[in-house]
């Protein structure tokens, strides 16, 4: 996969040099490039923000310079390996969801596009202009603000990058983790068996694994009714049985 992040602070993405997404770059899981917006600029002062048409408060993303990017990352005509238009992800407040549905249909694509907005945002024409030749998706992390699109893109990005083929060391862990299966998980232990006068659980010591599937299940399902009410009614009935439904 071939990633593209434009922003007015590239340095924001220095973490993606570490951990699982580092290696996944060094083997060429993933083509990552970081772009400074403005080097799409011309004037001296390299200035990427102007005041809102209509009053208001802050400022404005212009949208030559985004143009410019976007004209150079996202040509029109096919690469010579055939490449093909990339989707336009746009972090905003007024985004659609971010959710683990949207991560996996992210994974499948060949090139995404990040658009990083700052101050009150990009000028709506810029997606609107880049929508008439590519997928836009403007997108949010959840009901609260950030001062800008990077750590908004750093999480994408993350949930994304884990769920391509041989990133995950164990992939059986993408199959037994929530929000895969729409509960949340069980609490998890390790040793020692007892820390601080607090004792693991004795059935995930009794190497009875259809006891521990079951107790598993239960806890998550408990954890789920109690934090996410609304992952519960979200569940399909037919996931449910008997004794989850008295639980
Ligand atoms: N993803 C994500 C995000 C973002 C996000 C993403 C991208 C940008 C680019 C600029 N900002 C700052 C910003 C804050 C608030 C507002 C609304 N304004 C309406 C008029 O009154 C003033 C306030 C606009 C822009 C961003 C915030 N915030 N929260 C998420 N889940």
């Amino acid at each position: 996969m071939r990633v593209d992040i434009v922003s007015i602070f590239p340095e924001y993405f220095a973490p993606l040099d570490l951990s699982l997404i580092g290696k996944a770059r060094a083997n060429g899981t993933l083509r990552l490039a970081v772009h400074d917006l403005r080097d799409w600029t011309h004037d001296v002062h390299r200035t990427v923000d102007d005041t809102p048409y209509g009053g208001g408060p802050g400022m404005v993303m212009r949208p030559e310079p985004w143009g410019e990017a976007l004209d150079a990352l996202a040509p029109d005509e096919l690469s010579p390996d055939g490449h093909t238009l990339p989707r336009l992800l746009v972090p905003s407040p007024a985004g659609v969801r971010f959710t683990q549905a949207m991560a996996h249909e992210l994974a499948t694509e060949s090139h995404l596009l990040f658009a990083c907005g700052r101050y009150e945002g990009i000028d709506q024409r810029v997606l609107d202009h880049a929508a008439t030749r590519m997928r836009v998706t403007e997108v949010s992390l959840g009901d609260y603000v950030l001062f800008g699109g990077e750590v908004a893109v750093l999480v994408i990005l993350e949930a994304v990058t884990r769920l391509l083929p041989g990133v995950l060391g164990n992939a059986g862990s993408l199959a037994e983790e929530s929000h895969a299966h729409g509960l949340l998980e069980a609490p998890m232990y390790t040793k020692p068996a007892t820390w601080r006068g607090h004792e693991v659980p004795e059935v995930l010591r009794s190497g009875d694994h259809g006891r521990i599937a079951r107790w598993r299940r239960d806890e998550g399902l408990l954890r789920t009714a109690a934090r996410r009410p609304d992952m519960i009614a979200a569940l399909p009935p037919e996931s449910l049985d008997k004794r989850d439904r008295a639980a």
